[in-house]
């Protein structure tokens, strides 16, 4: 089985990147730290960067864990080759646009692209965005997927995650303490469904409920609390469609051992336990 150290970084195409980058910088509260050919990197923590936009197709998303050695992409690749997944090595010249020193990359089930990384790079510098919203790190994304029970069993039996709770046929998916970094989410095509963002506390959400429709932002859920995670929550759309949530409060499951998932149903009160609903395709019921 592979162990994931982390989620590390989303990569997401874009035909406009400059909105893209205004939308990161104005609105959603993350630091721009540079342009690289046709990308644009950004921070949300001590990490070199959490997100990049680069010019291409909206539809083409990557999402990377760390892996802890470069051992551990070595086996990565016989255990996906022995699961019937062909894997690839990163080019040297992906390897630096990623700021890695090697990486593997694979497509799920579902067809998403995921990269297995090793050393990524570092900042020394405090995280310092012109806009303000309280982020405290990326944490985790709602990843789409065509086949939620295949695609359970293939996370969990192959990628080394464990299920924290249900809703419905949905699993959200822990790879460390932390309640979940995978949120599966029924679609009929793949990738990354939202991307969310820790802040410090509920006064961040609220400030930024308010800060988002000033700014005609579409709101497509929240503020409203999960009975799963326990973290209050706001979701909001970015360029091309993207979903972006800022969360507060999630639970961490400290003793693996005594925990077990918990079923919630596909409905608003699985979802919110504030009575908020979701404006959102996938989760009508
Ligand atoms: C609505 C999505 C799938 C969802 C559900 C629950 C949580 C949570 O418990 O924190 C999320 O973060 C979600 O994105
Ligand atoms: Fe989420």
């Amino acid at each position: 089985m592979i162990n994931l150290h982390d989620i590390r970084y989303v990569r997401l195409g874009t035909p406009d990147v400059e909105a893209a980058t205004r939308y990161c910088t104005e609105i959603l509260g993350l630091q721009k730290i540079r342009t690289q050919g046709n990308a644009v990197y950004f921070r949300s923590d001590d990490r070199d960067h959490t997100l990049v936009y680069f010019e291409g197709d909206a539809r083409d998303h990557a999402t990377a864990f760390e892996l802890h050695s470069f051992e551990a992409l070595e086996v990565a690749r016989k255990v996906l080759q022995q699961a019937g997944t062909d894997s690839h090595w990163g080019t040297d010249q992906e390897c630096e646009q990623r700021f890695v020193r090697a990486f593997v990359w694979f497509l799920d089930p579902s067809g998403n692209r995921i990269e297995l990384i090793w050393r990524p790079q570092h900042s020394g510098w405090r995280y310092f965005p012109s806009r303000d919203a309280g982020i405290t790190g990326f944490s985790h994304i709602g990843l789409r997927s065509t086949d939620l029970v295949r695609d359970e069993k293939f996370w969990t039996q192959i990628m080394g995650a464990r299920v924290s709770d249900w809703i419905g046929d949905a699993p959200l998916l822990r790879i460390d303490e932390i309640h979940h970094k995978i949120a599966l989410f029924p679609s009929e095509y793949p990738g990354v469904q939202h991307i969310n963002h820790q802040v410090q506390s509920i006064d961040d959400i609220m400030r930024s409920w308010y800060f988002l429709q000033e700014k005609g932002v579409n709101i497509t859920f929240g503020p409203g609390k999960h009975p799963t995670s326990t973290a209050m929550f706001l979701y909001f759309e970015g360029p091309d469609g993207m979903i972006f949530e800022y969360s507060s409060g999630v639970r961490s499951i400290e003793d693996e051992a005594s925990h077990l998932p918990r079923q919630f149903p596909f409905e608003p009160v699985g979802f919110c336990m504030w009575g908020a609903r979701p404006n959102i395709k996938e989760f009508k019921t």
